[in-house]
């Protein structure tokens, strides 16, 4: 029998429901959307026939409905790995914590995540409109330092890759985590490419982009770009998956991340209809899902 989580540990609202998430137990479904932006969740949601929940605070939206006979969650996760840490620690307590006991529970649920977000290419070939599964994501943020996640990692690939980038004096340490192959196979097919997504914990800076202030690494896009490991390149840069990717992992959960590139970074190209193609990524991913296996 676990101990029983002390009220600052697991924070609870006044009616039960999680601290942040403002979710009951009962709320999700064991397939969960995740969307950067909050409005997004009713991009989703619009294509259900039904839907049951409808809850949010502060960037945290979730909508529970039924499409083509799944019970799917959307949660907007906002942007960024902190998010992420709050996100799925918050998803898993809701599945595997008894709120009552304040326990873990000794049988535990998996949750499989799917996450349809937009992204930026690296690599000329990959344009901007198309779809991109990301096989691995490479953290350049630090919030997987923070767990013990040696045993969940890709430690070839982040080896290759902190040799080859020798960032250490800018305390740049990236860690590397794979995608659940099966749960990634659902949404395989000529329609998406597969590539390694770098996540950062920033947008301008951190992505290589510059508007006044002069970035510490100035090819920082290059170098990714340039690096290979085993036939493996990094195609793209977002601001989620490798945090998803592991903090899944750690969980016992399983997570695929799925990209709409919108801009093209070695081009300079930026998507002119990227709410068409954000649309269609989403018609995709229900269509995938309503074909799946996952119940
Ligand atoms: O479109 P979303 O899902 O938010 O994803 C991408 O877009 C945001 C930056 O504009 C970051 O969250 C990045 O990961
Ligand atoms: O370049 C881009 C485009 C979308 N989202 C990102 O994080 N980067």
């Amino acid at each position: 029998m676990s101990s029983s989580l002390g009220s600052s540990e697991l924070i609870l609202n006044p009616d039960g429901s999680i601290y942040h998430l403002n979710l009951l137990p009962e709320d999700i479904s064991n397939i969960i959307i995740t969307v950067g932006d909050q409005n997004r969740v009713h991009e989703v949601s619009k294509y259900f026939e039904t839907i049951e929940v409808q809850k949010s605070k502060r960037e945290f939206v979730t909508h529970t409905g039924i499409f083509k006979g799944k019970r799917i969650s959307v949660v907007s996760t906002g942007i960024g790995t902190d998010n992420i840490d709050i996100v799925f620690n918050e998803l898993d307590a809701l599945a595997n914590i008894d709120f009552e006991t304040r326990q873990v529970k000794e049988v535990k649920s998996q949750l499989n995540f799917i996450r349809v977000g937009t992204s930026g290419s690296l690599q000329p070939d990959l344009p901007v409109d198309s779809f991109l599964l990301s096989t691995a994501g490479i953290g350049f943020d630090n919030l997987l330092h923070f767990y013990n996640c040696g045993h969940i990692k890709n430690n070839e690939l982040e080896s290759a890759l902190n040799d080859y980038l020798n960032w250490s004096k800018h305390n740049i340490h990236p860690y590397a985590v794979d995608f659940d192959e099966e749960l990634g196979s659902i949404f395989t097919s000529n329609r998406i490419r597969l590539g390694v997504t770098g996540t950062n914990s920033g947008f301008y800076g951190p992505q290589g982009r510059t508007l006044r202030i002069p970035p510490a690494i100035p090819d920082f896009n290059e170098k990714l770009a340039s690096f290979t490991f085993n036939k493996i390149r990094i195609t793209n840069l977002e601001m989620e998956t490798a945090a998803m990717y592991g903090l899944a992992k750690l969980h016992g959960h399983r997570a695929v991340s799925l990209n709409a590139i919108l801009a093209n970074r070695a081009t300079g190209e930026f998507s002119q209809q990227g709410h068409k193609s954000i649309d269609q990524l989403i018609q995709y991913t229900l269509d995938c899902i309503a074909k799946s296996q996952l119940v």
